[in-house]
Order: C-alpha cells, then sequence, then structure tokens
C-alpha cells in the first residue's frame, strides 16, 4: 500500500498563434486571419472510491499543450487535461508551486462557448472557465480527457461563422486509457532535478540506483524534513471532488487578433509586416504552470480500532459492522485500513480497523507509519487488546503492557497523538482463564472505560457500541494515559 506519494504536475504549454494573411484578387496586401493558439491541458486531481492507494500513479504528470492556430481564423484545440484519479481521503502538501484551485462543477447546458478556453475573446488578462466533470465510468486510473463538461472536446471553429452564428462548438471524444507505473520494489531515488525533466513529454526521469541501503519512503522523509513545504494546502474526501493542481498555459495571440490592436492593426491594414519581436511575443503560448506536491492518505473515520496484530480487530469490526475484512491467525493479515459502519437509530459512525501496530512502528517497523498516519485523523481511539495474550505460556504480553506499547507508540510518532476520547476492547473473554485477566485489567487501568467481548460469538458487541456512540457524540470524554495504568 503506498500512502504518501511526490507528484511533479506540469500544466501543457498554449499553442502558437497563427500569423497568416488571406489576399485575394481585391485585396492584394491581404487581411490578417491567423487564428490563437489553444490553451494547454490542467493537471487535475479527482477524488474516487474505487481508487484504494497510490500505488497506480505516475510520479510525473504532463498535461498536453494546445493546438497552434491555423490561417482561416481557426484557433488550435486546447490541450487535453491530465485527470489523475486519488483515493477519498488524499491530503495535499504543496512542495512548489500554486496552491492548488476547484475545478468549478457546471453543466452542460450552463456552459458558454464564449466562455471556452482559447476560444474567441482574447484577453489574455481574464481567467478562463474551468472544466466540470468526467463521466467517471469512461476513466481509469489516470487518463487523458479533452473536457467540456462531461464530454471530451476539441474546438476548431472560423471566427467569422462563431460571430455570426453563436452556435454550440463542434465536439469531438478522445478518451485515453491510463498508463500504469511500473512498480520497482529496489532502493532507488529519483532524479531530484525536475528542471531538467521539464519538457520530455512526460517520460520518467533518469532513476538513480542509491547504494546506501535507504528505502525510498525513507529518502523521501529525509528529503522532505530539508525543504519548505506548505502543509495541507487541499483535501479530497468526497467522491466525484476535483482540483487543478498545474494549470494549463494560455495560447498564443495569432494575427487576427493582435490586428484588433489599433497599432497592429494600421500596419496590417498597410500591408506592412509586424515585427520579428512583435509575432514572437504575441505569437507563442505560454508555459503551463508547474508545481511539486506530496500526496498523503489518510483515513477517514470516527473510531480507529488500535492494537497489536491477532488482537482481534478485524473480526471485531465485522461483529460490528458489516463490513468483512479479511481474518487470519498470523500477524498484518489486515494490511490496509477497513472501514466499517456502525448503524444507530440516528447516527451512523464508521470504524476503521487499522493495520496491526507492532513495537517500533514509529521507527516504521513492521507497517509503521502507514499504519500511524491513519489513526491522525480518527475521532476516538478504541485500544483492542487480547486477553489471552500471556495466558498458558503463549509468548504475548499481558494486556496493561499491550496498552503501555500502544500508547508510547503514538506518542514517539507524534506527541499528543494518544490524547483523544478512548476506550479499551478487552477481547478473546471466552478463552479459558481470560476472566482474571479482565479483572486484573480493571485494578490496573483506570480512568477509562474497558469493554469485554468475545468478536468471534459477537458477545458484549450492543454495549461496546453504545460506549462508541457515546464518546464520538462528545457526551463523556475519557482518554488513556500511561499514568493511569499500574505496572509491575
Ligand atoms: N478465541 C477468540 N479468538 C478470536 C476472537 N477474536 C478474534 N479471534 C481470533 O484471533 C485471530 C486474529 O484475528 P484478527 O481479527 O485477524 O486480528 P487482527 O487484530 O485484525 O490482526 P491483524 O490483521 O494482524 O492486525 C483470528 O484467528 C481470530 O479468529 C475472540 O473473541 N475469541
Amino acid at each position: 500500500m503506498i500512502d504518501r506519494f511526490r507528484l511533479y504536475a506540469k500544466g501543457g504549454e498554449g499553442g502558437s498563434g497563427c500569423s497568416s494573411f488571406r489576399r485575394s484578387r481585391h485585396d492584394r496586401h491581404g487581411r490578417p486571419d491567423g487564428g490563437d493558439g489553444g490553451r494547454g491541458g490542467d493537471v487535475i486531481l479527482e477524488c474516487s472510491a474505487t481508487v484504494w492507494d497510490f500505488s497506480n500513479l505516475q510520479h510525473h504528470v504532463n498535461a498536453k499543450r494546445g493546438g497552434h492556430g491555423t490561417s482561416k481564423n481557426k484557433i488550435g484545440t486546447r490541450g487535453a487535461d491530465k485527470v489523475v484519479r486519488v483515493p477519498v481521503g488524499t491530503v495535499v502538501h504543496l512542495v512548489e508551486g500554486e496552491v492548488p484551485s476547484q475545478v468549478e462543477h457546471r453543466s452542460s447546458a450552463a456552459l458558454d462557448p464564449w466562455e471556452i478556453p482559447g476560444s474567441l475573446d482574447v484577453d489574455l488578462s481574464v481567467s478562463h472557465q474551468k472544466p466540470a466533470s468526467v463521466n467517471p465510468s469512461t476513466v481509469e486510473v489516470a487518463e487523458t480527457v479533452d473536457i467540456i463538461d462531461g464530454s471530451s472536446t476539441c474546438i476548431e471553429q472560423t471566427v467569422e461563422e462563431s460571430v455570426r452564428k453563436r452556435q454550440a462548438t463542434q465536439v469531438s471524444s478522445s478518451v485515453s486509457l491510463p498508463q500504469s507505473s511500473p512498480s520497482n520494489n529496489k532502493s532507488r531515488i529519483l532524479n531530484e532535478d525536475f528542471l531538467s525533466y521539464k519538457g520530455e513529454g512526460g517520460s520518467d526521469p533518469e532513476i538513480v540506483e542509491t547504494d546506501d541501503g535507504m528505502s525510498e519512503p525513507e529518502l523521501e522523509e529525509q528529503r522532505e524534513e530539508k525543504e519548505q513545504i506548505q502543509y495541507n494546502v487541499a483535501e479530497l474526501t468526497e467522491e466525484g471532488q476535483r482540483i487543478i493542481v498545474a494549470h494549463g498555459g494560455e495560447g498564443g495571440v495569432g494575427n487576427i487578433s493582435s490586428s484588433k490592436n489599433s497599432r497592429d492593426h494600421k500596419l496590417t491594414k498597410l500591408g506592412a509586416e509586424v515585427s520579428d519581436d512583435d509575432q514572437s511575443s504575441l505569437g507563442i503560448g505560454s508555459p503551463g504552470s508547474e508545481a511539486i506536491l506530496v500526496l498523503e492518505l489518510k483515513s477517514i473515520a470516527d473510531v480507529g480500532l488500535v492494537g497489536f496484530p491477532n488482537a482481534g480487530k478485524s473480526t471485531l469490526l465485522g461483529a460490528m459492522s458489516r463490513a468483512k475484512p479479511t481474518v487470519g491467525h498470523y500477524a498484518f493479515t489486515t494490511l490496509r485500513p477497513n472501514i466499517g459502519n456502525l448503524k444507530y437509530d440516528d447516527l451512523s459512525v464508521t470504524v476503521a480497523d487499522i493495520p496491526g501496530l507492532i513495537k517500533g512502528a514509529h521507527e516504521n517497523r513492521g507497517l509503521g507509519h502507514a499504519f500511524l498516519r491513519h489513526i491522525e485523523r480518527t475521532k476516538v481511539i478504541a485500544y483492542v487488546v487480547d486477553l489471552a495474550a500471556a495466558l498458558d505460556g503463549r509468548k504475548g504480553i499481558p494486556p496493561w503492557e499491550q496498552l503501555k506499547d500502544l500508547i508510547l507508540e503514538l506518542e514517539y510518532y507524534r506527541e499528543g497523538l494518544s490524547n483523544r476520547p478512548s476506550l479499551v476492547v478487552a477481547n478473546k473473554i471466552d478463552e479459558a482463564g481470560t476472566e482474571e485477566v479482565y479483572e486484573e485489567l480493571k485494578r490496573r487501568v483506570q480512568g477509562v472505560p474497558i469493554f469485554p467481548v468475545c468478536a468471534v460469538l459477537e458477545e458484549g458487541i450492543p454495549e461496546l457500541k453504545a460506549g462508541l456512540r457515546m464518546l464520538v457524540n462528545s457526551a463523556e470524554s475519557y482518554g488513556l494515559s500511561l499514568d493511569r495504568i499500574s505496572l509491575d
């Protein structure tokens, strides 16, 4: 599971404007008829419930450049947007570039063709309308789409026709399939020099193997410590939500538009050539914006089930909700968080069963940080302990020590992480000898409610659900702290 990802995004360059003259028998000098270049595509992040993590993303994403303007007043096509689908709960941190902006959702009926980027109004200072949503059923993990509100659009129309008729634009579809990135588990770093990558048409840059034995996530973290990152600039929490992370450049101005300027108009009317300088400044499309982002995935759940592997968290989630998580008698059966819904008469509470924590997780052991990040976004912590872990010569540790270690891991990772409403679930009460362990647990751990349950037989579940509801509603607040746990 990849839950942290570095993304380099580059908007498409604007197409060049055209310089051309239409001559006739009656007009030897000719009239300017070169169309404007099309606007470059945007790089868009789209929130999708069908995407689980960042493993299908490419590190470098380029939107397409706009088409060049041509003679007979034809405007260049708008560059295709690059839509990158990310999971629900993606948080965006900005390393370099502009803060992302929201894509406006508008129906095609409400869309005025005159507002289409790169169309007739060549006022470059005006910010153009953003495209609305694509039909999600037609796209995969990443795609290129020419979009105008749900359909793909290439606009190629003559200026004069448009002025006369003001009719709908000619639309043509082009949705291309995603390119999945190859997975590479080797220790490696991606070439940091984004500049050297510019203009290489979206192919991944040179991959440099490291010989210092560090894993890629470790290198990422080390690099991020040196950078000045703007944290949490955007959050994608709802299916279909879209943000633009890199904007396409504006198309260059063709000489039909530039001739509207009185100075140029006079010059062109007289048949004089526009100077080379003017031509280049008017004709060339502007480059798209660039951004370097760190995407981070955090679960969004009311309650997080926190416990060592095999404590019975997945079984418990299945007993409380309709979720069907994988259950196994070996550690790390759960490799990604399962989310379950607890239904009450007037309320619904989401519960995340988060991959098993082990000692040393704060140093990234086991599932380490991947696990700890998910905890950050839960309101309530339910510590799940195995009452039978140390019984009958088993190698586990007693539940009060499990609790101490769990709190320490959370606190080592981020101070204050365990400071939130909590309760303890004492699981496996059905096993012989656990009654005594439960009594001792109550004696040793103070200040939090403890619920004895048997997850496999679904015993004690209604009481636990009532307890969770109380905490989520903030009617009562209990917290588990080290000083309330008595150890030998
Ligand atoms: N006797 C008994 N066994 C249980 C109970 N709850 C779970 N188990 C067993 O404990 C083992 C681990 O259960 P899981 O639900 O996969 O544990 P987990 O905490 O989700 O484990 P990870 O996925 O590794 O984090 C399985 O063999 C379950 O059948 C219980 O109430 N009583």
